[in-house]
């Protein structure tokens, strides 16, 4: 899985590294390098690149943008827009709850984005997948946006909850369709359909997708489909690589995971970035950092404090080990899914077997990750001295009881097994955690309380994390729980309706303290389109409403 395997891809990174030479930092995005497609064959576009004139080692501007242009099509362009045949632009039942006409207009405003960001693979890769980074899909997918031109795995949840807001069925299921023949070919979907990121997955929702369609549209063909793929996925999360052992106190033996990308290079899409972060390592800390990095991309949380041994040194990100809670609720839930689709498809004995592996996830999850004193559950942190072969003995000092809105992510098992044997029994009802948290702020949920200067941190508030939560409270038996939510919706709403009005786009985050303002840290300018917020949008205005008399601004 080395680049040194991918010969388009060494030759990019080459082309990438020379790139910010010759263009200097400002406004430099590595992405774009990896991402450009080949016109030639890549043994005559090397031999071009060898022979460019260097100065001190570096290429004249006006050389290297000829030879960008002579040699490559622009990035993205090997993605076309696709007609989405399901889009009305103003469908039958749409949000028949918001009445107020200017949050209305809006909301049909963020529905016709869907046209903007649809997308398939051109036929040229068909043809010569050798001379690009974008990987062959049968149908159209939703990109996020800018940056971000290919579709990404678990953006492709909030997508699917707004298109089906949008009524958009028969796109939604074509995005599954796709992230399956991901599965197929790879064994498990991929972070994005790249080359690039062919070593590592995503927070594995594709069965929440699944399920979501499926309640909305009873497709029990669509069940049948998704069988085979999902059962490998679930293998993929409890492989010997993701899969840790665990003795607790009373001697009791739990399994659960955490995210480990194979990985052990700087990131392609971020290679320049990656080496300058590590300049200060010993080769050998060199490849373990770039192995850290690659999960925590896995994790969906690029960058965080929630990764670091010391939030300010981004060189001591030790994913790999830490027992996360939010991806060991997904994987509770896909065995949940899992188990409820067997049933329905009439395989009873799959069934059971997978009723078994949640209730044991559920126990293991209680028993590490809850903690009863603090009202919230803590990702785990894994000491090697506390290991003994091949088993991690438990040390009750050893939970992360720093706060981050993962640790509230089990509640949106509220909205998605209301009925079903909870994760979240011993939750306070009163919410007293959750609001003493500091995470509620002004306008939305905030990531984390620690403002690191990496995007998964303080003053951050994500789409997906907005609506977990909210979803989840929303769904609860409370009262108080449910205004809660409504609360922290408009909010967000609002937000978002602000930020539009202000700049004309959907953006990726946003902060929380400030009413219309985008979020920002991290390797990358802030991007706008946006996939998962529109999706979240839609999706909180459906469940919402908007009154007429309710005011649009903050
Ligand atoms: O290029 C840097 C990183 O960008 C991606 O991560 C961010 O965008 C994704 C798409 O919206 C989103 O899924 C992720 O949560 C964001 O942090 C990409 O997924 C990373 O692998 C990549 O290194």
């Amino acid at each position: 899985m080395a680049t040194d395997s991918d010969p388009l891809l060494s030759f990019l990174q080459r082309v990438q590294s020379d790139a910010l030479r010759t263009m200097g930092p400002t406004d430099f995005d590595p992405k774009l390098y990896v991402d450009l497609p080949l016109k030639t064959n890549l043994s005559i576009a090397v031999s071009a690149f060898d022979s460019l004139p260097r100065r001190s080692g570096t290429i004249p501007i006006s050389e290297f943008n000829k030879f960008l242009k002579e040699f490559f099509d622009e990035a993205g362009s090997d993605l076309v827009y696709a007609e989405l045949v399901d889009f009305k632009p103003e469908p039958e039942g749409f949000l028949v709850k918001v009445e107020n006409e200017e949050m209305r207009k809006w909301a049909l405003e963020v529905h016709a984005i869907w046209k903007n960001l649809s997308r398939r693979v051109s036929d040229k890769i068909k043809k010569r997948p050798e001379r690009h980074t974008l990987l062959y899909l049968p149908g159209t997918v939703i990109v996020p946006g800018s940056r971000f031109r290919e579709v990404y795995y678990w953006d492709s949840y909030w997508v699917i909850r707004g298109l089906l807001a949008s009524k958009m069925y028969d796109t939604a299921k074509g995005i599954v369709f796709n992230l399956i023949s991901l599965i197929e070919t790879y064994g498990h979907v991929l972070n994005g359909a790249r080359t690039y990121y062919t070593n590592r997955s995503q927070p594995p929702l594709l069965s929440s997708m699944v399920r979501d369609i499926y309640m909305r549209t009873g497709d029990a063909e669509l069940l049948k489909r998704t069988l085979p793929p999902l059962l490998k996925e679930h293998s993929f999360w409890v492989s010997d690589i993701h899969q840790v052992t665990i003795q607790d106190q009373r001697g009791h033996k739990h399994c659960l995971s955490r995210y480990q990308a194979r990985w052990y290079q700087p990131r392609p899409e971020s290679a320049t970035v990656d080496e300058e972060l590590s300049l200060k390592l010993t080769p050998s800390e060199k490849d373990a950092f770039y192995h850290e990095l690659a999960s925590a991309a896995e994790s969906g949380w690029d960058f965080s404090s929630r990764w670091m041994r010391n939030s300010s040194d981004l060189t001591t990100t030790a994913t790999t080990s830490i027992i996360p809670v939010d991806l060991n609720t997904f994987i509770y839930k896909l065995e949940l899914d899992i188990s409820t689709f067997t049933k329905i498809t009439g395989d009873n004995s799959t069934s059971q077997k997978f009723i078994e592996s949640a209730k044991s996830r559920k126990v293991a999850i209680r028993s590490l990750l809850w903690n009863p004193n603090l009202g919230q559950w803590f990702d785990y942190w894994l000491d090697k001295h506390d290991a003994h072969q091949g088993v991690y003995y438990w040390n009750p000092g050893s939970q992360n009881c720093k706060i981050f809105a993962s640790n509230f992510v089990p509640l949106w098992l509220l909205s998605q097994y209301p009925d079903s044997d909870q994760l979240i029994e011993e939750f306070d009802e009163d919410l007293t955690s959750l609001r003493k948290s500091g995470l509620i702020r002004d306008y939305g949920i905030a990531t984390s309380l620690s403002n690191t200067g990496q995007q998964w941190d303080f003053p951050n508030g994500w789409a997906p994390l907005q609506h977990m939560i909210v979803d989840g409270l929303a769904n609860a038996r409370s009262k108080e729980a449910r205004s809660l939510a409504e609360g922290i919706a408009i909010n967000w709403i609002k937000t978002n309706f602000a930020a539009y009005k202000k700049t004309g786009s959907m953006h990726e985050k946003c902060n929380v303290e400030t009413c219309g303002e985008f979020g920002g840290g991290g390797e990358y300018i802030p991007q706008t389109g946006f996939g998962w917020s529109n999706g979240v949008v839609l999706a909180l205005l459906e469940e919402f409403g908007w009154p007429r008399d309710r005011d649009v601004s903050c």
